[in-house]
């Protein structure tokens, strides 16, 4: 039974997930390397725990439940019996955290990546007892979004899959577990085909980036939330997608590169909200008042589609 939780990097994902995990009733030790990653962290697990009091998700028992932060990696995941690792996109940096955790935890330890897209038959090459491995995808924010991808990959074994799949059901989450081991797994595999489009349009002059965003939430993202794409299909019937399919997906952006528009902000530092400016811009307080206007317009929303409202 997992009990005892670590989460190795502490950026854009894991303050969240040390968040919801907790709110679970599991004990959750945080560590990142950067100490300020750790103090961000700290003052980020607050904003996470008012939005899932405004989710209506319940506190657990007094003593059940906590988050505490370290910056000592072989006390984070002294005793854990699951480590998630969510450390940046990046093969070598993953494998130096499992290389480096490897001696400090039990064989039987289960050791999960949060990786966006990596194969984990890929990451798995980099630990030993490779059958304990497995890929955990949260969706960000991880402590809004409920749905959590879980992968196999070539060596991992099919009860880590069920613990894995079983945890995330115990806590009131969503798991989909994805049968094959492809990179992108299935959401950023969809995620990334309509982002190559967006950013192709917006590159090519055919729409402005509000306006793409407007038609792209209004149309098809408030439908999407209620009718998946495979229940769209039925929705508009299958003889109207083989028609347009048959032009429409010869003319769509088939490029196997990176789009020189991202390319030219990403060589400019230019990274989104992070650094201030990436397709929009952003001040430091429209950043706060966005973060806090999406935090209550996801909560709205989800309480609604789970029929809560
Ligand atoms: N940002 C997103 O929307 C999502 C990201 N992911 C995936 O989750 C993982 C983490 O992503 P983010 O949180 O966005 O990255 P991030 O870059 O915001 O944070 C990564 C953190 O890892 C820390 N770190 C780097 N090397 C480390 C080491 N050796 N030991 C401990 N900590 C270390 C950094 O100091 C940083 O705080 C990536 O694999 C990413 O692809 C998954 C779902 C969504
Ligand atoms: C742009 C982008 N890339 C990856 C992910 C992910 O799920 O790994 C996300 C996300 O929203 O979670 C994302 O927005």
């Amino acid at each position: 039974m997992i009990q005892r939780i670590a989460i190795i990097g502490l950026g854009t994902m894991g303050p969240g997930m040390a968040a919801r995990l907790a709110r679970g009733g599991l004990q959750v030790v945080a560590y990142d390397v950067a100490p300020g990653a750790i103090e961000r962290a700290g003052s980020m697990l607050g904003v996470a725990e008012g939005v899932l009091d405004a989710l209506g998700i319940a506190v657990p028992p007094a003593g059940a439940g906590t988050v505490r932060f370290t910056d000592d990696i072989a006390d984070a995941v002294s005793g854990a019996d699951l480590v998630i690792e969510n450390v940046p996109e990046n093969i070598s940096i993953k494998a130096d955290v499992y290389r480096t955790i490897d001696s400090l935890i039990a064989s039987d330890t289960i050791v999960a990546s949060d990786t966006s897209g990596i194969p984990i038959t890929k990451l798995q090459a980099h630990i030993s007892h490779p059958e304990r491995m497995v890929g955990m995808h949260w969706s960000n924010p991880p402590h809004i979004i409920p749905m959590i991808e879980v992968i196999a990959g070539e060596k991992t074994a099919p009860h880590i899959v069920t613990t894995i799949r079983d945890l995330i059901r115990s806590i009131g989450l969503l798991p989909v577990v994805v049968k094959k081991d492809v990179p992108g797994f299935v959401e950023n595999r969809v995620l990334y085909a309509l982002l190559r489009e967006a950013v192709d349009l917006v590159e090519r002059g055919v729409i402005e980036p509000e306006d793409l965003d407007t038609c792209v939430s209004w149309g098809i993202g408030y439908k999407i939330a209620v009718i998946g794409p495979m229940a769209l299909l039925d929705m508009a019937g299958l003889d109207i997608y083989k028609s347009v399919s048959s032009f429409l997906n010869a003319d769509l952006s088939n490029r196997d590169d990176v789009a020189p528009m991202v390319l030219e902000k990403t060589n400019a530092s230019k990274l989104g909200i992070k650094s201030g400016e990436g397709m929009f811009s952003y001040t430091p307080e429209q950043t706060k008042a966005l973060q806090g206007e999406r935090a209550r317009k996801l909560v709205a929303v989800r309480r609604i589609l789970e029929g809560r409202e």
